[in-house]
């Protein structure tokens, strides 16, 4: 059985793999404060999901908050006496990403290598986490780049934290798109808001690909947005996990080879 997690700017996604993904979960990512404490929490969701820690064959790894790493790796290795594999944006991907330049969220590359598994190019994944991401592939199926916009959430706390008047609201479905009271408007904005810049965007998006796109979606924030909006989405919450079961196979496979030779 092979432990996967992603180390978001929120949560940490976590599933235990084996042929299939038999268990899923997230915690928030403060509780990775330190690795006494990880390998606390680590044992914990193993007894959860009813799992020793013999069991765990190894572990799999990606992260936008490289600060952490060190703190989940030496956990990850502690509990399953394997050395964990940490996804990089240098991992041997099956699609082309050369078009993009600088560093390239493993998030990011995980959600399209899912997706290309399911999906005919061109597609936008969309990942409603911390911050919103567009992933875009094109009809060759190569990562042609994307969009990076604060997430629905991020928004909202960014308001209150750079306002005098406005302040942090309990999160739900706005009723109208014409609020009326301060609460009513942020809801609107931060719903109907994000919805309309989502079929904006992927209005242009398929106008500079020429092609008409699926759009995927995915992340903590994509159940609040998606009823908001106008295009036809295919909801995938288990993307990111799925993306990383795909290079535990990889890994699999290859450690086979090794052992073969
Ligand atoms: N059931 C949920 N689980 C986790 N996060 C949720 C949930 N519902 C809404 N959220 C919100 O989703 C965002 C985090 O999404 P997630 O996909 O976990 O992001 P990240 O990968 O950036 O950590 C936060 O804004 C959080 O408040
Ligand atoms: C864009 C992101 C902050 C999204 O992170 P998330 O909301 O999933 O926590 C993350 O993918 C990241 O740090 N990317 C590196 C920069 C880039 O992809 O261009
Ligand atoms: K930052």
């Amino acid at each position: 059985m092979i432990f996967l997690a992603n180390i978001g700017n929120t949560n940490v996604n976590y599933g235990l793999y084996e042929k299939r993904i038999l268990a899923s979960g997230y915690f928030p990512i403060h509780l990775l404060s330190c690795e006494r404490r990880a390998l606390a929490l680590f044992r914990s969701l193993l007894r959860k999901c009813r799992v020793s820690r013999e069991e765990v064959e190894g572990t799999v790894i990606s992260s936008v908050v490289p600060e952490k790493n060190a703190i989940i790796l030496n956990a990850a290795e502690k509990i399953s006496q394997t050395e964990p594999v940490l996804i990089s944006s240098r991992t041997g991907w099956e699609f082309d990403t050369s078009a993009y330049s600088g560093v390239l969220g493993t998030d990011r590359l995980l959600c399209c290598s899912a997706a290309l598994q399911k999906y005919k190019p061109p597609f936008v994944v969309v990942d409603f986490g911390t911050a919103t991401t567009l992933n875009v592939i094109d009809s060759s199926g190569a990562f042609a780049g994307g969009v990076i916009l604060p997430g629905v959430r991020t928004g909202l706390r960014a308001l209150a934290a750079s306002t005098s008047q406005l302040h942090e609201i309990p999160f739900f479905g706005p009723k109208s798109a014409i609020g009326k009271n301060t609460a009513e408007c942020m809801l609107s904005g931060a719903t109907f808001g994000t919805a309309a810049m989502l079929e904006g965007l992927v209005r242009r998006i398929e106008k500079e690909l020429g092609a008409n796109a699926d759009v995927i979606v995915t992340g903590g924030n994509a159940k609040a947005i998606i009823p908001y909006c106008e295009l036809e989405a295919r909801y995938e919450p288990e993307l990111l996990l799925e993306g990383l079961a795909i290079q535990a196979n990889r890994l699999i496979a290859v450690s086979k080879k090794a052992r073969v030779e």
